[in-house]
């Protein structure tokens, strides 16, 4: 079945409206992207007929609720090819992913005089867990420097590597430039020194087929909204034999094997150790819905429909008189720009009222608006229901905005 973009888009309701007297053009689906259907549907149906708390239920609900949930952790695991569903941890998303890492596998195996690597792209998230980290336990924070045109500065990754580096923290896809970073060349180079890696795929997991054991990667982390799920669910994957040596992060009910106030506390096996308390089982069961969503149009279908169209925005944005674009020619998902000097809130509230949403500001990726000097960035961002003509009206948005402000 060939994509066709007017069939996906009457899949997203929220699509079909107008913004400032103008149909919306939705250019913000790195931040958070829209939902389809399936998935309203979906998780509508389970809290309509299946909904009940999960786990250790002896009732027909809970039991159900139970299956349910269980068979989308098996569905993720597939979705990213990890070897079992219990290499799988239910988190809010990826920043609380990536904080499960640093408290738990962090703390225990990473000491004072040792190092973590990380890039200056990264996003906040995939930063400051670590910096917490490391003035924790004395250990040193370094950054991969970046050139100009946003891809890693290969040359200098030999020196920042060394035998008391404990984690190279990466992201797949850079939130602001679209960069895609040469991942199983990282993962050759860290797991050289003795290294783990931990992978930030928030931003590629909409975009490319991700396969976690062809990457060799021992931590991956995504979060549910940005794939066209809902929003409060993500998935952190772990390689089985970490998880099994990761103390819990979090303490509570169903994390627990037993607990007595006199002879201590078992813990349950991974993955539920690191799932206390009640999980978000509706947003759990709408991330199901749009894993198969995205699986039955086929992300490889997905991917060369968004790559068409980011080749015709690249090449439509170089016609805007005065517009600067930051990253690389081949990038995935994301386009950042200035259009002279004018900020970037206000170029941004111009199109809101053109009916065009795009992002504005730093990002949560400061130190890369350090790097390229600047207070902040648009971004627009292309996912697989946006089209030509929308790329169109951003680009006559912005010149618009080029003749009225100069
Ligand atoms: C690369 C990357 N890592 C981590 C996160 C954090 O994800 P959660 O918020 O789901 O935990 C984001 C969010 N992307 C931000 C959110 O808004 N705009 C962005 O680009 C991201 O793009």
């Amino acid at each position: 079945m060939t994509f066709s973009v007017a069939q996906v888009r009457a899949d997203f309701p929220i699509l079909a409206q107008e913004v400032n007297g103008q149909p919306l053009v939705y250019l913000d689906s790195a931040a958070s992207a829209q939902k389809p259907a399936q998935v309203i549907d979906a998780e509508a149906a389970f809290y309509r007929h299946d909904y009940a708390a999960v786990h250790r239920g002896v009732h027909t609900l809970s039991a159900r609720a139970t299956e349910k949930m269980e068979n989308v952790r098996r569905l993720a695991a597939q979705f990213i090819n990890a070897r079992s569903a219990e290499e799988l941890v239910f988190v809010r998303g990826t920043t609380e992913g990536i904080n499960l890492v640093a408290n738990s596998w962090g703390t225990s195996n990473v000491r004072a005089g040792d190092n973590i690597v990380i890039s200056e792209m990264e996003h906040h998230a995939n930063i400051v867990p670590w910096q917490m980290l490391c003035a924790r336990v004395g250990a040193e924070l370094r950054a991969i420097p970046l050139n100009p045109d946003g891809t890693l500065r290969r040359e200098a990754l030999a020196g920042l590597f060394d035998d008391k580096t404990r984690l190279l923290a990466i992201t797949q896809v850079s939130n602001v430039l679209g960069t895609e970073n040469p991942l199983a060349e990282l993962c050759a180079l860290a797991h050289r020194h003795g290294a783990k890696v931990l992978v930030d795929g928030a931003q590629a997991v909409m975009h490319r087929r991700v396969d976690v054991q062809a990457l060799e990667c021992d931590f991956y982390a995504f979060s549910g909204h940005k794939l066209y799920g809902p929003g409060g669910i993500g998935v952190l994957y772990a390689k089985e034999a970490l998880l099994e040596e990761m103390p819990p992060w979090q303490g509570g009910g169903a994390m627990i094997a037993s607990v007595s106030l006199r002879e201590g506390t078992r813990w349950a096996k991974s993955p539920w150790r690191f799932e206390a308390g009640t999980p978000n089982t509706g947003g759990i069961i709408g991330l199901g819905a749009a894993i198969e969503y995205v699986s039955a149009l086929g992300l490889e279908k997905i991917g060369a429909y968004e790559q068409t169209l980011m080749r015709y925005a690249l090449r439509r944005l170089a016609e805007v008189p005065d517009l600067t674009l930051y990253g690389p020619t081949e990038r995935l998902g994301v386009i950042a720009f200035n259009l002279g000097k004018h900020h970037a809130y206000d170029v941004g509230s111009f199109l809101d009222g053109y009916g065009i949403a795009v992002r504005t500001g730093h990002h949560c990726a400061m130190p890369l608006m350090a790097y390229y000097n600047v207070p902040a960035m648009c971004r627009a961002s292309l996912a697989l229901y946006n089209t030509h003509e929308e790329v169109d009206r951003l680009v006559d948005g912005l010149q618009r905005i080029h003749r009225l402000l100069g």
